[in-house]
């Protein structure tokens, strides 16, 4: 129930005086509602179509001025009044119900944005501790089960404030009766309770499969090409077949659960009735006013204890819902304020212009802090500002886990990072993630056009300065030659150019945003061996005005860096010149050298033997 409470009250903080403003409307509503209903009697009884002594209960007696008037004008009268309470409570409703729908839905917008804000806040760490898979699945599946939970709470309120007022009518006109369904719908609430019970651990495991499926399809479409070739496809629709059924089985299940309850109510619903008609009628030889507002109250009552089952039903089979997302969003926080390198999300902040350079000094750093292995041990080491520093290595020695650290996406487990001899954090990370332009060797393009992912990193570039960027990065004449140009739609991750045009439209795109530090992660692999050369060119071109870092495994790309950093297993091997390290027969960076020569030689054997 805490998890509920939890959503519960910030909806209510949220909302302010308008929930109970709403709530007190439910009421009113109920209340016409309800004295509509009773009216019946009266009703019935003025037409001549039922006898009814007019003492039998309060509500008659209190229209027994009507007496004093002919049938004719009596039955207008009260049908006037039976009008105006029907068409007050209609009107009241739509009113309310629009109400309604507005609260929740700006509960919801809020709430979105609040988690999504949460998530974009989170430190990296956060991301390489959980599935992305899991995360979507929170947001799409479990935040609309959440806001439907917290509606829900609501109505089963208000539907309590309807019930008690229905109550306190019911027990005005007839209080022995009230008495015995009051009973008997206590009863029978004690023992639906293990309905909401099964409810729960059904929406547990709900939770669970969802997550499972939204993993399996993921997957899928992350992989699709590897699938469809290597013929994995039977395996992996298997896969999610079964977990299609699974949610079936527990959808199902779940009906099962509500249908029974359902069927219990209605069934008691019957006996209960039936037993009241018959005591009535053989005990205390009721007359048929009475016996019409036994049926009345009952029917009053007793729809709403179902509503309120059902609704406790779904409630609790969302409660897991709420823990998934609280959950979340609590993560999620925790690792944007613990993290003295999490920064606010504005965009105003000026660039950080690099003088002198960024400094690791003495870090250290392991990605699972109970294990022992570290990832980076005890790293000293200058980028000057301006230069150009290649940082090579095998494969899992520590390159990119650098970098992340120098973007400030992770903290050093030991050590510090400076920047111009200030802390990176705070301010000084914000101002110089601005000043930084960062290529993956995943690149980040999105199912749109080229321009729409030029304009993604500065979006009130013109289409000249566009341009500009890709002639810098030779990209400029192969978009020209495609038939739409910049309204090329590139599909998802750019699915729909080769490796190369990929790398350098993200390659132009870094540099639309003129960045004082230019960072690249591979950024040049799948170029063919000319547009290579021509971005080394541009490379050596911006050097003295940007500082470059970059991260290749082809040692051409590097050749004209002012500084190298060799990585052996986390550790700084060797740093110093291009031409200085070549010249190390003892180094690693020398068979590195010659590795990359040996694998250039056999891709390309006729350039190496002239
Ligand atoms: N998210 C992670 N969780 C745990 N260990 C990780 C994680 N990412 C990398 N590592 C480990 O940290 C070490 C350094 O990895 P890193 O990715 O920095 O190497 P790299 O030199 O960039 O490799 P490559 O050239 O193959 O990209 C490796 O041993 C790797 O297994």
């Amino acid at each position: 129930m805490k998890f509920i409470l939890h959503y519960v009250r910030q909806f209510s903080a949220f909302t302010g005086y308008r929930l109970y403003l709403n709530l007190l409307a439910m009421v009113a509503i109920s209340l016409l509602d309800g004295i509509g209903s009773l009216m019946l009697i009266p009703m019935l009884s003025v037409s001549g179509l039922i006898g009814v002594d007019i003492s039998v209960n309060q509500m008659t007696r209190l229209l027994s001025f009507l007496n004093r008037f002919p049938v004719t004008i009596s039955l207008v009268i009260l049908l006037g009044i039976y009008i105006t309470v029907s068409l007050g409570q209609n009107v009241l409703q739509r009113l309310s119900s629009l109400q309604n729908v507005h609260i929740h839905q700006k509960f919801i917008t809020h709430l979105r944005f609040r988690i999504h804000r949460a998530l974009i806040l989170a430190n990296w760490r956060f991301y390489l501790q959980r599935r992305n898979s899991d995360i979507i699945n929170t947001l799409t599946n479990e935040l609309p089960r959440v806001s439907s939970g917290v509606y829900l709470f609501f109505q089963t309120i208000t539907t309590l404030l309807f019930t008690l007022v229905q109550i306190g009518l019911a027990f005005w006109l007839q209080p022995f009766i009230t008495l015995i369904v009051l009973i008997c719908g206590v009863a029978l609430a004690m023992f639906a309770r293990r309905y909401s019970r099964k409810a729960y651990s059904l929406g547990k495991e709900t939770v669970n499969t969802y997550e499972a499926y939204q993993a399996g399809i993921t997957d899928i479409f992350n992989g699709i090409k590897e699938i469809k070739t290597n013929n994995l496809g039977h395996s992996r629709l298997q896969r999610v077949h079964d977990l299609s059924q699974k949610q079936q089985r527990e959808q199902e299940s779940f009906n099962n659960v509500r249908t029974k309850s359902q069927l219990v109510y209605k069934m008691s619903s019957v006996l209960l009735i039936a037993g009241l008609l018959y005591l009535s009628v053989v005990l205390f030889h009721a007359q048929p006013g009475q016996l019409l507002l036994i049926i009345v109250i009952f029917s009053r009552l007793w729809p709403r204890f179902i509503t309120m089952q059902n609704n406790m039903e779904q409630i609790f089979s969302n409660i897991p819902a709420f823990q998934k997302t609280i959950e979340l969003e609590k993560e999620a926080l925790k690792e944007s304020k613990a993290n003295t390198f999490s920064t606010e999300l504005t965009n105003n902040t000026d660039p950080l212009e690099l003088h002198h350079g960024i400094t690791c000094q003495d870090v250290s750093f392991r990605y699972d802090q109970a294990n022992s292995a570290y990832a980076l041990k005890n790293m000293n080491l200058e980028i000057p500002a301006n230069r150009m520093t290649a940082i090579v290595g095998r494969s899992g020695a520590g390159k990119s886990t650098l970098i992340d650290l120098i973007m400030g996406l992770i903290e050093p487990s030991e050590g510090s990072i400076r920047v111009d001899g200030k802390p990176l954090q705070n301010e000084t990370l914000e101002r110089f993630r601005h000043s930084i332009s960062y290529v993956p060797q995943d690149p980040y393009l999105f199912h749109g056009t080229i321009r729409d992912n030029m304009l993604l990193f500065v979006p009130e570039a013109t289409d000249e300065q566009i341009w500009e960027s890709l002639e810098l990065s030779y990209g400029a004449a192969f978009v020209r030659k495609l038939p739409s140009g910049l309204d090329t739609v590139i599909g998802d991750r750019g699915i729909k150019l080769s490796g190369g045009e990929r790398q350098r439209i993200v390659l132009g795109r870094a540099l639309l945003r003129k960045p004082s530090i230019l960072i690249l992660d591979e950024a040049t692999s799948a170029l063919d061996n000319e547009n290579e050369a021509n971005i080394q060119e541009v490379l050596h071109q911006l050097k003295g005005r940007v500082t470059i870092l970059v991260i290749a495994h082809r040692f051409t790309t590097i050749r004209n860096a002012d500084q190298v950093i060799v990585l052996e297993q986390g550790q700084i091997a060797q740093a110093g010149e291009y031409q200085q390290l070549a010249k190390d027969t003892k180094g690693i960076f020398k068979v590195l050298l010659g590795e990359d020569h040996a694998s250039r030689e056999r891709l390309q054997p006729s350039a190496f033997q002239m």
